[in-house]
This record gives C-alpha cells, sequence and structure tokens, in this order.
C-alpha cells in the first residue's frame, strides 16, 4: 500500500479556465498516510468523483502532481497504477462462480496457485460468501453480486490504494450497515490505504479514519469524524455533519461576547473584532432551555420525539434555531435557551476563526 500525495491539484473540464468558477476541483494540496481510509464527503457536484478520477488515472488534472508513495503517476494510465477499484455498479463475471470471479484479479497477475487459493479463501471468508462460493454469478442477487465486487478489489494485497465510488448504493439497508463495519473491521485488519467517495455521512464517519468534506470543488476540511463535529473549520461542514446540523446565526463578535438579535451571547474564549460577514455556528446538543441571565427567546415550529431525545426545531428572530433535549422535561410556553459557550464557535466569512491566545 502506499501514501498519496496531491501535489497542488487542480482541475477544469474547459479548454482554457480563466477565473477560479472555471474548476470542478479548486486548488487540493493533501497527503493521504499510508494504511488510513480517507472518506470523500460532500453533496452531488462539489468534486468528489472528479478527484477520485483523478487518483486513479482516469482523468489527468489541469494542475499539480499526484505522487504514489515516491513514484509521480500524473501522467500513467489507470492500469499501470496498480490499484483497485470498486464501483457503485457490480463488476463481476456472471458465467464464473463466486470463488471465480475473486481468483481473477489474482490470475491476471500470475500469483501463483497457492497464493491465489489463500487470498480467495480468505476473502470468502471475510466478506461471508462461503455458502455461495462454488456458484455461478449469475444468480446471486445485486447485494451478494455488489459483495463479489467488494471482494474483487480487497483479494489483493499488492495494491497501492483500494479506491471504492459509491459501492453501498445498490445494497439494501440492513446489509449496508453489516457491509460497512465489515469494510471498517478489513481495514483495521490488513491496513489497506482506501479512498471511498460517498455523499452519505453516515457512511463516512462510520468508514473513515478521516474525512475529507469537500464543498463547491474545494476540500474544506479534513479530520477525523469528532474534530468535524467538534471544530467544523466552515460553517457548510457544521451544516451538513450532524443531524440536524450545526446552527449558524449572524452575530456580532468583540471579546468573549457575541450579539445575536440584540442578545448577548457568552463566548468560551476572546476574540478580536471581526470585519467581514460574522456569524457564530452552534450544535444542538450544546443549546438547552435556560430562562436565566443572557438566555434568548426562541419560537418553536416543532418538536420531534426521537425515543431517548427530543429535537426541538425553531427560530431566533428570523433564524433557524434547532436544540436537541433530553427526554422529560417540558418545554415552556415561552421557552428561552442558552448555548454552552465552551461550544459556540465563530467564523468569519463561513470559516472558523481562531480565538486569541
Ligand atoms: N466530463 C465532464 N465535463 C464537464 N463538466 C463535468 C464533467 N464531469 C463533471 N463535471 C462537473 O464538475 C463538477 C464536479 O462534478 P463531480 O462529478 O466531480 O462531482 P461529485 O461530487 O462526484 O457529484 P456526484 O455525487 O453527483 O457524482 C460538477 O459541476 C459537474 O457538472
Amino acid at each position: 500500500m502506499s501514501r498519496i500525495t496531491l501535489d497542488h491539484i487542480a482541475h477544469s473540464y474547459l479548454p482554457s479556465p480563466k477565473t477560479e468558477a472555471d474548476f470542478a476541483l479548486k486548488e487540493v494540496h493533501q497527503v493521504w498516510e499510508d494504511g488510513s481510509a480517507y472518506a470523500l464527503l460532500g453533496p452531488s457536484g462539489c468534486g468528489k468523483t472528479t478527484l477520485l478520477n483523478i487518483i486513479s488515472g482516469l482523468i489527468t488534472p489541469s494542475h499539480g502532481r499526484v505522487v504514489f508513495g515516491e513514484r509521480d503517476v500524473t501522467l500513467l494510465p489507470t492500469e499501470a497504477r496498480n490499484i483497485a477499484q470498486v464501483f457503485q455498479f457490480p463488476v463481476i463475471y456472471d458465467t464464473m462462480t463466486v470463488a471465480e470471479n475473486l481468483a481473477f484479479p489474482l490470475k491476471n497477475r500470475k500469483v501463483p496457485q497457492a497464493e491465489i487459493d489463500r487470498r480467495v479463501a480468505e476473502t470468502i471468508e471475510m466478506l461471508g460468501l462461503g455458502p455461495m462460493a462454488r456458484r455461478k454469478a449469475r444468480g446471486l442477487t445485486a447485494d451478494q453480486k455488489q459483495k463479489i465486487s467488494l471482494g474483487r478489489g480487497l483479494v489483493r494485497s499488492d495494491v497501492n490504494a483500494i479506491l471504492f465510488d459509491e459501492p453501498l448504493t445498490v445494497i439494501d439497508p440492513h446489509m449496508k450497515w453489516q457491509l460497512r463495519s465489515q469494510l471498517k473491521q478489513l481495514h483495521r485488519r490488513y491496513g489497506f490505504t482506501m479512498v471511498y467517495v460517498t455523499h452519505d455521512q453516515t457512511e463516512a464517519l462510520t468508514f473513515a479514519d478521516k474525512v475529507v468534506v469537500m464543498y463547491a470543488g474545494e476540500v474544506v476540511q479534513v479530520g477525523t469524524p469528532a474534530e468535524l463535529f467538534e471544530r467544523p473549520k466552515h460553517t457548510f461542514v457544521g451544516y451538513f455533519i450532524g443531524s440536524p446540523g450545526m446552527n449558524v446565526l449572524p452575530a456580532e463578535v468583540a471579546g468573549d461576547r457575541a450579539v445575536v438579535g440584540g442578545h448577548a451571547v457568552a463566548l468560551g474564549q476572546h476574540y478580536r473584532p471581526q470585519p467581514g460577514r460574522t456569524e457564530i455556528g452552534v450544535r444542538p446538543e450544546f443549546v438547552r432551555l435556560d430562562d436565566g441571565a443572557g438566555s434568548l427567546p426562541i419560537s418553536v415550529r416543532s418538536v420531534e420525539d426521537i425515543g431517548r431525545y427530543r429535537i426541538l426545531r425553531g427560530a431566533i428572530g428570523p433564524h433557524e434555531l434547532n436544540a436537541v433535549l433530553p427526554e422529560g422535561r417540558a418545554i415552556p410556553a415561552s421557552p428561552r435557551v442558552v448555548f454552552d459557550p465552551a461550544r459556540v464557535n465563530v467564523y468569519r466569512d463561513a470559516h472558523l476563526v481562531e480565538a486569541e491566545a
């Protein structure tokens, strides 16, 4: 397996791009560690597939270099990059048995038969394909076929990286959960370098060591699930990750106070007065009902009971504000809320502002 360096990569589908807006992928400079699992997460059209295709060799980037380990592969075609790929839909041979399908990529590479038998048996075991190993792929369900595709990706131990492009799309929801955890276990056991494209945050957060969040052609944050939750570097990350996402409220910020719609909000740290568009971000988990000093009035639109907790969806003035509340306590007729000061982040022009030391 290899480290992947994306050395000042950018890509435009236009022959002579002129402005930033002409780039489907704005400049990315990243070093992805050997043996780590990365998820590329973002909404449709944000550039995930473009970046994956640059790594696989389907696209030559307009700028920059792709390096596997120490080797510059920017101009190499996919076949010469020694990668395994798993796509949205199964890519298997219907006339072969499950075991033959798994053996195929190894036979192609002239791997000795004993090694093929060992790897195939191991892959069959890890994906729970034992009962159907000798069956032809033709009669299998879409789920089972996609499992074989995953197996074909995982069977080779000599690849630089395994790339997954939304591989669980065709899998039914129950099986999705199972396969996700299986992939995670396999990663722990074998230490593959994995890059996994998805627009589903649950998939990204359960699968990856590091989640690469993309928005409008930009990588806006690379972080562990905990980092993305606690310190979103961009308001989009706060909004996109979490359910409901982070509350974002326009505010004037100075010192350890923010003013939101005429109400003072305590901040956990000290900030210089911020020019530009300033907002505070607070996750619904850190908003609580409290009518004490420094509380803000909230108008309630709905309350959803999720079992162990409730989601209050409301607004402060014209701005949406959601809160995750413990079960039990009644919601007063004119509720007020406070934010946990240590959990309030400050944003300028959508980017996280660091507090003064
Ligand atoms: N072959 C192409 N020619 C021109 N523009 C393209 C091409 N492929 C993608 N784009 C544009 O580049 C941008 C990024 O697309 P990309 O497919 O990388 O996004 P994505 O995040 O993978 O989206 P999705 O989840 O829908 O696949 C989009 O605006 C898209 O319209």
